[in-house]
């Protein structure tokens, strides 16, 4: 156990995860281990196929585990039957996908308002407010999702991610439907609120382009975890893709 152990707000440990389909067994994770400190932004790559869906969906506790465990927030997640989860994780995690996921008939402003319970209803209207405004979107909020760039969309739905203020965001590709422009300026978001917020983040991503806004690099391979790459806050996409290849060639087992 290290000095961040007590209060890191997401633990993997030796997570196995096997899909059985007919007498067809797959390993999608095998004995994954990871650990998302305060503060902290994580990318997660690895080849297609490698298990970082199945991951985040491990750490969402959105699929059963055959090993280990995940603790989000102090909770392990296993410990909770399905009412209880789906509100742990309305609370403390926040999720944004590849395709947004916004409802096409609400505006903006009400897709962030989507997730909040009634318990929030007296400071919603701050929170919203406060959160169109970071995110650059106040002038945007009547719009609905296709008035909107795929940039824009991604921006409200980390809103919507963030309506809860959750401990942890988890991101699948965050940046995969939107040109280099758009892609940087949310990577550049995301950045921000670890930086500026305090927030943790982990991300999924096979570009190193995105993946070089993390602190570390989780890189998987045929599910385990192979190797940790750091970028020492440097944003240097070369480096990041030459010590992935390099990572993935030599098979290092970090
Ligand atoms: N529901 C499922 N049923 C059976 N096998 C699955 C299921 N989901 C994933 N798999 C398999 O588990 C392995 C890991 O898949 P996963 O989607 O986690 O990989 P990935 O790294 O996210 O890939 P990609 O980059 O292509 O999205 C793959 O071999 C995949 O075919």
């Amino acid at each position: 156990m290290n000095e961040h152990a007590i209060g890191d707000p997401l633990v993997v440990e030796h997570v196995s995860k096997v899909y059985r389909q007919g007498a067809a067994e797959v390993n999608a994770l095998d004995d994954v281990n990871l650990r998302v400190r305060p503060g902290e932004l994580v990318a997660i790559m690895g080849a297609s196929g490698s298990g970082k869906s199945t991951l985040l969906h491990a750490m969402a506790g959105l699929i059963e585990l055959d090993a280990g465990k995940v603790i989000l927030a102090g909770q392990n997640l296993a410990e909770l039957s399905d009412g209880p989860l789906t509100r742990f994780r309305r609370d403390n995690l926040g999720i944004v996908f590849q395709a947004y996921n916004l409802i096409p008939s609400l505006t903006a402003e009400a897709n962030i308002r989507l997730p909040a319970p009634k318990s929030m209803n007296e400071r919603l209207d701050a929170v919203v407010e406060k959160l169109l405004e970071q995110l650059g979107m106040t002038a945007r909020r009547h719009h609905k999702p296709g008035a909107l760039s795929g940039g824009e969309q991604q921006r409200i739905a980390i809103a919507r991610a963030l309506v809860c203020d959750p401990a942890i965001l988890l991101a699948d590709e965050p940046t995969g439907s939107l040109d280099s422009v758009s892609g940087t300026q949310i990577c550049e978001l995301l950045r921000s609120l670890v930086d500026d917020q305090g927030r943790s983040i982990v991300m999924v991503t096979h570009e190193a382009h995105v993946a070089m806004w993390a602190d570390r690099i989780c890189v998987l391979k045929d599910g385990t975890n192979l190797t940790e790459l750091t970028t020492d806050g440097r944003r240097d996409p070369q480096t990041v893709a030459r010590e992935y290849q390099e990572a993935l060639g030599a098979g290092v087992i970090g």
